[in-house]
């Protein structure tokens, strides 16, 4: 699956409120926000479930009740279409969860 360009890549997070473009513009992220750690831990959880059936992993960092996802296509060394597809399902099941 071929790269995107930068100008695909912006295009991409018009649809994608809260998701930013990595510094270098390999990787997409987004800061997920929660009341508690059992809530942050039930999303990452849903977030696995996506990756599964996705057959694509994102970074996932946990810092109590902050999780902050990194998508990038690490075969291709930066983003692809599986990147945006799966930060549109993720959008799907964080609904309403996010805000940092
Ligand atoms: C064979 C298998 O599909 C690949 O190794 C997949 C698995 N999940 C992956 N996830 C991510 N984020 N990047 C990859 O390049 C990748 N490769």
């Amino acid at each position: 699956m071929a790269r995107l360009s930068a100008e695909e890549s912006r295009g991409a997070l018009g649809d994608l409120p809260g998701w930013t473009l990595a510094a270098d513009g390999a990787a997409l992220e987004k800061v997920f926000q929660f009341r508690t750690f059992r809530q942050a831990m039930a999303f990452v959880n849903r977030v696995a479930e996506l990756a599964t059936e996705a057959r694509h992993h994102p970074d996932i960092h946990i810092s109590y009740n902050r999780v902050t996802l990194t998508l990038t296509t690490h075969d291709e060394g930066g983003l692809t279409e599986k990147d945006i597809a799966l930060a549109r399902r993720i959008e799907e099941v964080g609904e309403g969860e996010s805000g940092g």
